[in-house]
């Protein structure tokens, strides 16, 4: 096989989604590729070494290396996700206090608060769309333990919007559109939050992540401007809310596999966490991560030269038979037996979330995963016939009805 493939990459990644460097990766039988993408070199790896070889800021730094359009509508241009060296080290302790005890059972004990509220609503439908009520759950709660304020009339919207901007970041078309214009939006909205903060008209609660971000400080001393707040607040809000992809998750896992839902709702200890890991482990989230090659790079024999890409394959590492016993087998148990390595199961990220880009919202999201799973234990529903499939060329992905539950009296 050419070790330089001249296939449009950009095309296959659209129609081939998931499966795109996985398949690649497996006709090679190796773990590691060059490609070109978009005419530009390209190394792609995998495997617990090759995390902490892509996490080495002498090797892949990640200004310039995400696209205008990923900014436009997932991270906000400015974000942490762009920055490097010291600039990233100042900005990320902003977030760093997220991965505390108290943010990780703060956020979900609001969150698990607002589930509670919702359900006796639930009762009262017909069907429920889980996919969406979670995302206008997390959404009450998030905000509520984030200081930010939110009225019930402004939920709904404000839901809709940060899903629009995960779902719409790898795609072309009106969900690559109505991405853009959520982001516009809500950017604007948080920004005028910030300046009301900082003048006094709103108050933020002592030490929330609304005050912090208001009082944040860059590398140079300098405030935030009102629209970087805004961009670095949302990124606390959307990942949180985008959880309602993992929840979907777990809800189809518990369907097709519904001896799980005992060993949750008993409350067996370790059982949610594993869960969790296994929901973040199995079902496809984030494909791959990509940065640019610091200087000219050899990785087991390929090399990538300055400037060119380097692509760290999350959903073929997160498959990987090197790594997993029966991959695609759906095993909350392997995570009793076996912890996860930092390296090894990396649906968030690799590396150390202190100093490189790891996402600083982990335990947080496992936490909030887990909470939200016994909850949907306990939850006496039933899923009307519908269609369950989760398509690959789809990113992100989600069952294609966004599991309807029928909720029980
Ligand atoms: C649905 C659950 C989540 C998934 C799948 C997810 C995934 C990721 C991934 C793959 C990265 C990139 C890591 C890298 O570039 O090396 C990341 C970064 C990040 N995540 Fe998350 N995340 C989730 C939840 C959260 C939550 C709950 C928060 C905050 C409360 C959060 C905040 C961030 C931030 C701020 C970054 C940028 C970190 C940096 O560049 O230093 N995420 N996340």
């Amino acid at each position: 096989m050419s070790p330089h493939r001249l296939v449009p990459e950009s095309l296959a990644l659209l129609t081939e989604g998931y499966a795109w460097l996985p398949d690649l990766m497996r006709a090679e039988g190796d773990t590691s590729l060059s490609l070109r993408v978009v005419g530009r070199r390209a190394l792609v790896l995998r495997g617990p070494e090759a995390v902490r070889f892509f996490y080495d800021e002498d090797h892949v730094r990640r200004h310039g290396a995400l696209p205008g359009p990923v900014l436009s509508t997932l991270f906000g241009h400015g974000a942490v996700h762009t920055l490097d060296g010291d600039a990233h080290r100042h900005r990320k302790s902003f977030f760093l206090p997220l991965l505390e005890t108290d943010a990780v059972t703060g956020s979900a004990e609001h969150i698990t608060a607002a589930w509670d509220e919702a359900v006796p609503s639930w009762r009262a439908q017909p069907d429920v769309v889980l996919f969406d009520a979670t995302a206008r759950v997390i959404t009450r709660g998030v905000c509520r333990w984030a200081g930010v304020p939110l009225t019930e009339d402004e939920e709904e919207p404000l839901a809709r919007d940060l899903l629009a901007m995960v779902d719409g970041f790898a795609t072309a078309g009106p969900r690559h559109w109505r991405a853009r214009r959520a982001r516009t939006r809500q950017e604007r909205r948080f920004a005028d939050l910030v300046t009301d903060v900082r003048s006094g008209t709103v108050q933020a609660p002592a030490d929330s992540v609304l005050d912090r971000v208001c009082h944040h400080r860059d590398a140079s001393g300098a405030a935030l401007t009102p629209r970087i707040a805004a961009v670095e607040l949302l990124n606390v809000i959307r990942p949180t809310t985008a959880l309602s992809w993992f929840v979907a998750f777990a809800a189809h896992a518990l369907h097709r596999w519904p001896e799980h839902k005992e060993r949750l709702r008993s409350g067996e200890a370790g059982f949610a966490t594993a869960f969790a890991h296994e929901v973040r482990r199995f079902y496809p989230f984030a494909p791959f991560l990509g940065g640019q090659a610091v200087t000219d790079l050899t990785w087991h024999s390929r090399h990538v030269p300055a400037g060119g890409l380097v692509l760290l394959d999350v959903y073929g590492q997160n498959h990987d038979e090197r790594l997993w016993k029966d991959p695609y087998t759906f095993r909350p148990e392997r995570f009793l037996d076996h912890p996860p390595g930092r390296d090894e199961l990396i649906p968030q990220g690799g590396a150390d979330p202190r100093t490189g880009h790891r996402c600083p919202g982990e335990a947080m999201a496992v936490g909030i995963l887990e909470t939200l799973s016994q909850r949907l234990a306990d939850l006496s529903y039933e899923a009307p016939p519908q269609d369950l499939t989760i398509p690959l060329n789809r990113i992100p992905t989600r069952p294609r009805g966004g599991m309807i539950i029928r909720v029980l009296a």
